[in-house]
């Protein structure tokens, strides 16, 4: 990836904020081979930025390369592309990206960059679309993508579009990137991945919060994995977000966080972030539209 600065003529800045899976159950395969999930979702302060501007001219033009991503292929353009078509809408813009977050982490990068380009688009088109409309659009771009356009933590059901708001505790994260990329695809396909944990509600978390179905699967698969979740563990109780490859545990503030972050071998990047239960990107949507009417 080359790593392209987002330029001062943008008209708009917005940040993609990464997700964890604080638990993921797996109850059992659709007939179209899709997993039924119950998932706890919650943001954390840190991710990719995203800078648009408007084109007149009708183009969608992403300005960043992110290698291994053709240019149309790219769930940015994809998303401001089918924005476009269905609002019928003119105007195109150009759009850059500070790309921070590692991908096919199981941190929902991907999933983030579309929802902000949804709602940074609405916002600077003027389409007056509202959450549940971009939801759906965004649905048909990943199963990630809604909660990122909803922008609450949440308790998610189905293969993750069913969303429930939630009020969490929002303690500092370590997140500690493997190096290595998992599929989420093969991770499905396990003959040996638990499909049957017994549902449960919102209201009754187990204790401890739950477990990651895909986890003792991608541990078996990759030792890069396994010896994170080992290193980690040996601080605090460490877990699996997504289907990996990062694993996190938390922290009840940044310094402890970062002191356990600087132990980590130089061979296991991390980072730090605290959680939150409102996305970054709405609070900055929330203060321009108060802002714009002052
Ligand atoms: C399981 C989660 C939890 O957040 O994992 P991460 O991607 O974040 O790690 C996501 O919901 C992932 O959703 P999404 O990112 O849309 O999945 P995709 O890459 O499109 O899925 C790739 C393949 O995995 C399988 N798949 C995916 C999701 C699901 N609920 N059941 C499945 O069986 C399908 O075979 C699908 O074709
Ligand atoms: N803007 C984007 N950012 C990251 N990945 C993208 C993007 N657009 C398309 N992709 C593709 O989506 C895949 C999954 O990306 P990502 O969301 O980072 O993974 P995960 O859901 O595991 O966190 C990438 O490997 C890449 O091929």
């Amino acid at each position: 990836m080359t790593a392209t600065a987002i330029p001062a003529h943008a008209e708009l800045t917005l940040p993609a904020p990464a997700k964890l899976n604080l638990m993921l159950h797996i109850l059992g395969r659709r007939a179209d081979g899709y997993h039924e999930l119950q998932t706890l979702f919650q943001f954390i302060d840190y991710g990719d930025l995203l800078g648009f501007a408007r084109r007149s001219d009708g183009e969608i033009r992403l300005h960043t390369e992110i290698t291994g991503v053709p240019h149309d292929s790219n769930l940015i353009v994809r998303a401001a592309r089918q924005l476009q078509q269905q609002a019928s809408c003119t105007l195109g813009a150009d759009i850059w990206l500070d790309k921070r977050l590692p991908m096919g982490g199981g941190i929902g990068g991907g999933s983030s960059d579309a929802a902000t380009t949804l709602l940074g688009l609405n916002h600077l088109w003027q389409l007056g679309w509202d959450e549940e409309r971009l939801a759906q659009l965004g649905l048909g771009l990943g199963a990630d993508v809604p909660v990122f356009v909803r922008g609450r933590a949440a308790f998610a059901e189905g293969v993750g579009e069913r969303l429930q708001p939630v009020e969490l505790a929002e303690p500092w994260y370590l997140v500690a990137v493997p190096q290595v990329a998992i599929s989420t695809a093969e991770v499905f396909a396990d003959p040996e991945l638990t499909r049957n944990t017994p549902a449960i509600t919102v209201r009754s978390l187990p204790a401890g919060g739950g477990h990651n179905d895909c986890q003792p699967v991608v541990e078996k698969r990759y030792p890069e994995v396994r010896n994170a979740l080992n290193l980690l563990n040996k601080f605090v109780p460490a877990r699996m977000t997504g289907t990996g490859a990062c694993v996190f545990g938390s922290f009840p503030n940044q310094a402890d966080a970062d002191k356990v972050s600087r132990q980590l071998p130089a061979t296991l990047p991390s980072f730090t972030a605290r959680g939150c239960n409102r996305s970054p990107v709405h609070l900055q949507l929330e203060k321009l539209a108060t802002e714009g009417n002052a």
